[in-house]
């Protein structure tokens, strides 16, 4: 499991080494160094002689930047810092004089804010930037509050920009956070730097691990500074599942199992306009491996789903989890079982799309369930809607998923599992998980359907906390379509496997080399058991 931290158990874990005199930052700013020459050697740069720009804020990440200046001014590389500040850390400052670094105060002069126009004290940073095969970006970290302001904000906001337009294609390396996040938080209150690799001391920050924030940080290499177990102690409110905590909880059945106990999932998905529906709900469930799959949908659907699944029973009996509402259409009214489903507490529930419309009012009406929302960003707009009385867009869920996430769970009462490139999971008064198993093929109609019948018969099979259960379905749902687009060969008859032990996994992302191939909700649900086999054997 990935933990991250906010800046106040980072500080009060560092706070007793500091009072000790521990060497943090000397440690720091070598790892920092290291991390440079080894993903500059990765690029094939040649080190020495390579050109580096180090940004130096007026905070002890600047200290970092400074010290590991000339760290790598040792190394023979050529460097230049910037100083953004009047006073900039003096040791750190000190050292990278030694050490022959050039440094650059830079004037504040015109440079209030972002006005589009680099400002005219810039020129000379950016004529450097311009010409340096690496960028440093050591201009904040956990001490940011809102947005960068000042020469740094005009700054940053003028490289982004030479950057966009791909005049420039240097290695970025951010210090501890890309400067601009704000690490405790997921939204990104305004410019801020986009890194290949950001390096962060003592423990992951939530900004890395949250869309959209996360994605300004490029590869994380995380340096504990022998804190690890200082920072263990204290709660991590942002999570990220690994496979291996997948396996952990996998309901992997035993000698004694039989088909109740594997959990039987009840699927209220589909309707006349939405039949398919039925039919992927029914498929992620059936492949993620639950005793039984019980369809309580209309005719026509339920014999779509028989014609593909001849293993599913359309009788009505008892469950341990109902999906209520994949392909459903909002309005629609209360089926009968989903009525019961709704006050039967020994029930769990998966909740999605039209059956969002069917929850109790009352938030406290699900206290103590296992009840689960699956609303991709416009279901969530509706629903915060609705319930909070104020108008909330699509578009402001999107600039802080978690944010909204945790305030729909505060609303409904519900753990709410937020679909999108990186999912996020909250539960009431809980941690919250960031997924980013997937990759871009699977947003795809009905992919949303897989998941929901993923997780129904997670929650069939296993008492574990619905929020865990939610983020190992994600985790299982991303990484089933990474391996269904890494392994597609176009036949018609879903995904073959080709025999390479990793792709077999559906480990790791796809790359440039190997973009994937397009996929449908199917193919997703056929890849389920591949990945599964995958994590359960290691
Ligand atoms: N205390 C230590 O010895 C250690 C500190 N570490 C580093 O120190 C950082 C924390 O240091 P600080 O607490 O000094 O804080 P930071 O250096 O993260 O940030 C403070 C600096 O940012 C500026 N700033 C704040 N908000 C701003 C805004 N909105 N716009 C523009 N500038 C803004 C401040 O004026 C100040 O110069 C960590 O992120 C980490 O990089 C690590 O080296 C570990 C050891
Ligand atoms: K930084």
């Amino acid at each position: 499991m990935r933990h991250a931290y906010p800046a106040e158990a980072i500080r009060a874990a560092e706070a007793p080494a500091l009072a000790a005199g521990e060497p943090l930052m000397e440690r720091a700013a070598y790892a920092v160094a290291a991390a440079v020459v080894a993903e500059a050697r990765r690029r094939g740069l040649a080190l020495v002689g390579a050109r580096a720009l180090v940004l130096a804020g007026g905070g002890n990440n600047g200290g970092d930047g400074l010290f590991a200046a000339a760290h790598l001014a040792r190394r023979g590389l050529v460097v230049t810092a910037a100083l953004l500040r009047e006073r900039v850390h003096p040791e750190g400052l000190a050292a990278a004089r030694r050490a022959g670094v050039r440094l650059l105060p830079v004037s504040g002069d015109g440079a209030q804010g972002h006005t589009g126009m680099p400002a005219p004290g810039l020129a000379p940073v950016l004529a450097v930037a311009d010409d340096a095969d690496i960028w440093i970006d050591a201009i904040a970290g956990i001490g940011l509050t809102g947005g960068l302001r000042g020469v740094s904000g005009a700054l940053v906001a003028a490289l982004n920009e030479r950057r966009e337009r791909s005049i420039l294609d240097p290695l970025v390396v951010a210090i501890d956070v890309p400067s601009g996040l704000e690490s405790d938080v997921g939204a990104v209150p305004g410019e801020a730097v986009r890194a290949d690799v950001t390096v962060t001391m003592i423990g992951l920050k939530p900004a890395l691990l949250l869309p959209p924030a996360a994605a300004r940080a490029g590869r994380v290499e995380l340096v504990d500074l022998g804190l690890a177990e200082a920072l263990a102690a204290r709660p991590a409110p942002v999570r990220r599942l690994l496979g291996v905590d997948v396996a952990d909880l996998w309901p992997v059945p035993g000698p004694a199992d039989h088909k109740y106990t594997r959990g039987v999932v009840g699927l209220l998905a589909g309707s006349d306009a939405y039949p398919g529906a039925a039919v992927l709900a029914s498929s992620g469930a059936l492949r993620t491996g639950c005793g039984m799959v019980r369809y309580l949908g209309p005719e026509g659907a339920a014999r779509m789903v028989l014609a593909r699944h001849p293993e599913v029973v359309t009788a009505a009996g008892r469950v341990q989890a109902m999906v209520l509402g994949p392909g459903i259409a909002v309005g629609a009214p209360v089926p009968e079982s989903a009525g019961r489903a709704l006050v039967d507490s020994e029930v769990a529930l998966v909740v999605d799309a039209g059956g969002l419309d069917w929850l109790p009012t009352d938030p406290t009406a699900l206290a103590g369930r296992r009840v689960v929302l699956t609303p991709h960003a416009g279901e969530l707009a509706r629903l915060l809607t609705t319930r909070g009385g104020d108008p909330v867009e699509r578009s402001t869920i999107e600039a802080d998923p978690a944010r909204w996430a945790q305030r729909a769970t505060e609303l409904t009462g519900a753990t709410v599992l937020l679909k999108g490139a990186v999912t996020v999971v909250a539960q009431p008064g809980g941690t919250v998980f960031s997924q980013s198993d997937g990759t871009g093929w699977l947003a795809t109609a009905g992919s949303g359907d897989v998941l929901a019948g993923i997780l129904g018969a997670l929650l069939a099979g296993s008492d574990a906390p619905a929020g865990e259960l939610a983020a190992a379905a994600a985790l299982v749902h991303g990484r089933a379509g990474v391996w269904a687009a890494r392994n597609r060969r176009g036949s018609e008859g879903g995904p073959s496997p080709v025999g390479d032990p990793v792709s077999a996994t559906g480990r790791g992302p796809l790359d440039d080399r190997d973009p994937g191939a397009p996929i449908t909700a199917s193919d997703i649900a056929a890849a389920v058991p591949e990945v599964v086999r995958g994590i359960l054997a290691h």
